[in-house]
């Protein structure tokens, strides 16, 4: 026999009955979390099993968790670990993917209703809606509005300019001509100006890249010769203001330009956030705030796990449906934490950091936007909540890589025999991905194969389900086909 649901436990019950019913609930619900937090289901000996089934434990949402999604995977930011926990969470609920019919939506171009495999706004037939939206594009609002409802929640993640640009730089290093002629990253920041054309092929992964996939506008000096995105949620796309500002609450150049360290060397060509003026400051800030107007909320990749709790509670999802692998990692890359915090770097790396924000402003723009943001809603989720969170999602994701990896992490690609787990590999350097172990249990084999599996073979697997091949029977005839 099932649980009684709410409804028909009222009916039976009466009043009298449920406010004694309601009083032992509160008093039960009151010292387990005193007992276990947040989402504190604690396992004994963390057995497997108990990851997989996100049954509802005493700290499990009691709101519907949302699954129309919309997640702008942005690039070199940690965007594949996300793209891992949404492929995984969709697969598992039977939900329907807006897929490209490759491994991107037309981008560098922005994104197309058009791409969508299987959108066809005008067939009339009843094809069911999609669920999520979330591979590489240049995003484009409007045309993203004709492939999923406008309540869907809207996210997504950025990541310190500075470490971006080391990741990209030697990912995309044949990629980006300016990157391509830059005998190393220090060099290209020394003087960016000297190989950096706007508009040259492959050149918007060498700077302000995250404002580049946001589909936000270039002011008129670092416009391309591709032109400028018209974006909008709100359907009014952001224009260079003419004197009107954004919002009051969002209009404070001042405060955003502080934290920039200044690129004091005499590289004064580069543009530096400092020598932005209030003209390119306003702009920046008014298309922070349409970025505010459209995201339900922005990850931030050094807060990774505080991240994932804040997406788990906004989504109504459980702490398990967010506790994955990261993906994508190069091999000696992911200072993350350490270029932030500045600690124990060397002084070639912070003036790095330095030039690579300088030169990125526009992105730094956005990181510290958004970072402001991320933390601010953590004070109002609760610190010592979300650490505890955050502590719990570590030791789970430990459990599992205990439990599924040979070495319990990440390993150099030639270690990886079996395709379906061997990542991509592009740019100088190696991208790491997993070995599974063996022996496990076919329920585990499943989900330990649903956590290390690549995006790229994810992305298949997916588009295989969704569009099954279809066996067309041969037409009855009476011709025979010659042998
Ligand atoms: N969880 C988590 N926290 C912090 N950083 C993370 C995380 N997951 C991935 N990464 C780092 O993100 C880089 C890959 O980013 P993407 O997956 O967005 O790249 S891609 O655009 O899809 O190719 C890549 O950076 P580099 O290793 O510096 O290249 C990853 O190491």
């Amino acid at each position: 026999m099932g649980l009684l649901s709410p409804t028909r436990t009222m009916r039976l019950w009466g009043p009298r009955g449920l406010g004694v019913a309601l009083g032992v609930f509160m008093t039960i619900g009151f010292a387990l979390q005193l007992w276990g937090g947040p989402f504190q289901r604690r396992l004994p000996g963390l057995q497997l099993r108990h990851f997989w089934a996100s049954a509802p434990g005493p700290a499990a949402p009691s709101c519907p968790p949302r699954q129309r999604l919309v997640f702008l995977k942005t690039h070199k930011s940690g965007s594949s670990s996300v793209l891992s926990l949404l492929h995984r969470y969709g697969d598992r609920h039977g939900l329907r993917f807006a897929l490209p019919a490759r491994y991107q939506f037309g981008y560098p171009r922005l994104f197309q209703a058009s791409r969508v495999k299987g959108y066809r706004p005008q067939s009339g037939d009843t094809q069911p809606p999609f669920h999520i939206l979330c591979h590489h594009m240049r995003f484009n609002l409007k045309e993203v509005l004709q492939v999923m409802p406008s309540d869907s929640f809207f996210f997504s993640i950025v990541r310190d300019p500075a470490a971006l640009a080391r990741s990209a730089f030697s990912y995309y290093k044949s990629a980006s001509s300016a990157f391509r002629k830059a005998p190393s990253l220090a060099a290209f920041l020394a003087n960016p100006r000297a190989f950096y054309r706007p508009g040259a092929r492959g050149d918007h992964y060498a700077r302000n890249l995250l404002w580049f996939d946001f589909g936000l506008p270039f002011p008129p000096d670092m416009r391309t010769k591709r032109g400028n995105p018209r974006v909008s949620k709100d359907p009014n796309p952001p224009q260079l203001p003419s004197g009107a500002g954004p919002p009051a609450h969002t209009l404070d150049p001042n405060a955003l330009f502080h934290p920039v360290p200044t690129v004091a060397d005499g590289h004064s060509q580069m543009s530096s956030p400092a020598s932005l003026d209030l003209g390119s400051s306003s702009f920046i800030q008014w298309n922070l705030a349409w970025l505010d107007s459209v995201f339900d909320l922005v990850l931030v990749a050094e807060y990774f796990d505080e991240s994932l709790v804040l997406l788990a509670d906004a989504l109504c999802w459980g702490l398990d449906d967010v506790v994955g692998f990261m993906h994508n990692a190069q091999a000696g890359g992911g200072q993350d934490r350490s270029t932030i915090d500045d600690g124990g770097l060397t002084t070639e790396d912070r003036q790095l950091t330095a030039r690579a924000r300088a030169w990125n402003n526009l992105d730094w723009a956005l990181y510290v936007h958004f970072n402001r943001s991320l933390w601010a809603r953590i004070k109002q989720y609760g610190q010592s909540r979300l650490e505890s969170a955050v502590a719990e999602l570590r030791a789970r994701r430990e459990a599992l890589a205990k439990h599924c990896l040979v070495g319990g992490e990440a390993l150099d690609p030639k270690y990886i025999t079996d395709r379906r787990f061997r990542p991509f590999q592009f740019g100088s350097g190696k991208v790491l991905g997993y070995v599974l172990r063996s022996g496990l249990s076919l329920q585990d084999q499943e989900e330990c194969e649903r956590l290390a599996t690549p995006e790229l073979q994810y992305k298949d697997k997916l588009d295989a389900k969704q569009f099954p091949p279809t066996v067309s029977l041969p037409l009855k005839t009476s011709r025979r086909p010659s042998p």
